[in-house]
């Protein structure tokens, strides 16, 4: 989405919690422009505060084209970069659409890798090996991405683990708390690492 706001944000909710990764263009010939990036990047900080997530904020400088006009140095543009946390690039919309198509494509694997992260807060899984002492109040583990989703009602003796790799998968069993006291009792039988649902 192009905001087109022309001096400041405006109703920055129209995209705020619509985007995923954020561009945050100034010209380098326009001084003016490069000033109104730190409304822009203060807003998107806010943002990701609030919602406690970090989305990827790319800086970009363009009209590189206008050298000679520049107003804007390269350093100024890391400086605010660096004091935002986001990458900075130069280009020229008109001349190289080679260096645009590679700020796109930065901002998606930039975005990727944010998904990435927020994925190595796994869900837990239950395994039998080091039972706990006392009972587990059921609750729902919801994860934010739709991995793991149950209830160990059943369950007393279990232990709580986070989902290993797919490539770690291995079989384990879990009996039930009648199970356990009924020697010939069945036993469920679980792959580790698989979701249950
Ligand atoms: N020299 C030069 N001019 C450019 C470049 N990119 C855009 N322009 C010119 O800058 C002006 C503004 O371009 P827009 O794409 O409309 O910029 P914008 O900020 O999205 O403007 P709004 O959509 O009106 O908010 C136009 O006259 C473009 O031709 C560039 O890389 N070099």
């Amino acid at each position: 989405m192009d905001t087109a706001d022309q001096d400041a944000p405006l109703n920055c909710e129209r995209y705020l919690h619509w985007a995923n990764v954020f561009l945050v263009v100034y010209s380098i010939d326009n001084k003016k422009s490069f000033e109104g990036c730190h409304q822009y990047l203060d807003i998107i900080s806010l943002h990701s505060k609030g919602v406690q997530h970090n989305y990827p904020v790319l800086l970009l400088g363009n009209k590189l084209d206008m050298e000679q006009y520049r107003q804007v140095t390269k350093s100024d543009g890391q400086a605010l970069a660096a004091k935002y946390g986001c990458l900075l690039y130069e280009v020229s919309a008109c001349l190289d659409f080679e260096s645009v198509q590679h700020v796109f494509h930065e901002a998606v694997r930039e975005m990727r890798r944010e998904m990435e992260k927020s994925l190595t807060v796994r869900p837990l899984f239950i395994t039998e090996e080091r039972p706990c002492l006392h009972m587990v109040t059921p609750t729902p583990v919801a994860s934010k991405h739709g991995l793991a989703s149950c209830t160990f009602n059943t369950l007393s003796t279990v232990n709580y683990k986070e989902i290993p790799s797919v490539a770690q998968a291995k079989l384990v069993t879990v009996k039930s708390s009648r199970a356990q006291s009924k020697r010939k009792a069945p036993t469920l039988t679980l792959l580790k690492g698989f979701k249950i649902f």
